[in-house]
């Protein structure tokens, strides 16, 4: 089960994110957002990671141009796409890219259960607002590509056991406050991911 925590704004959540055992780490480029980075604030980040850790890019309603640039400048691995209005045109994408379905009911589910895609729950403001997507909308679905976002915490993942997702990503979830992470809900989340 691959982990990634998202919505890091300073050098000590990512390191105690990566020291917690996540996989990625994410950083959020929407600015209407209050766990907004600037690219160069995410690169000084960056560069001070250890080795073999993921960046993923989190962006909303982005143009393809706009993508690039920021992954260029804050050395991101892989851009999370959340496109509702399929602006993108994802042929111009140098990074690497995986896109963000905002499920609404179990037919969404089922239309995108052949490709690697991060699934989060739909709510009409944008971002990490802790809300779920219904778990039964995933019964007797391949998981093995999806990454399941959306509300987790370490008390519900528990129920995540027997759906074979490949990863979880979480943000709110393991934090104190607002683009603010708690080291300890950090060490618990990935201590419970690794468990199911
Ligand atoms: O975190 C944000 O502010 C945000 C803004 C715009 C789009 C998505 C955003 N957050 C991402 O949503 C998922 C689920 O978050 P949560 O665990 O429910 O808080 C995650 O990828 C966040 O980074």
């Amino acid at each position: 089960m691959k982990i990634k925590i998202c919505g890091i704004t300073n050098l000590e959540d990512a390191l105690d994110a990566i020291e917690a055992g996540a996989d990625a780490i994410g950083f959020v480029f929407y600015k209407k957002s209050p766990r907004y980075i600037e690219a160069k604030e995410a690169r000084k980040i960056v560069k001070k990671l250890p080795p073999f850790i993921q960046t993923v890019g989190l962006f909303v309603n982005e143009t393809a141009e706009n993508i690039n640039k920021i992954c260029d400048e804050a050395l991101i691995n892989l851009a999370q796409v959340y496109d509702d209005n399929s602006l993108i045109e994802y042929e111009k994408l140098r990074t690497k890219y995986i896109k963000v379905l905002r499920a609404k009911s179990k037919d969404d589910i089922l239309k995108n259960a052949n490709e690697y895609i991060l699934v989060d729950a739909f709510v009409e403001e944008f971002g990490g607002a802790g809300k779920r997507v219904a778990l039964q909308w995933f019964d007797n679905v391949d998981c093995s590509k999806f990454i399941l976002a959306g509300g987790l915490n370490e008390k519900n993942l528990k129920e995540l056991k027997g759906y074979n997702f490949f990863g979880v990503d979480v943000s709110s979830g393991v934090e104190i406050s607002k683009g603010k992470k708690d080291k300890q809900k950090m060490f618990n989340f990935v201590k419970a991911a690794n468990e199911i």
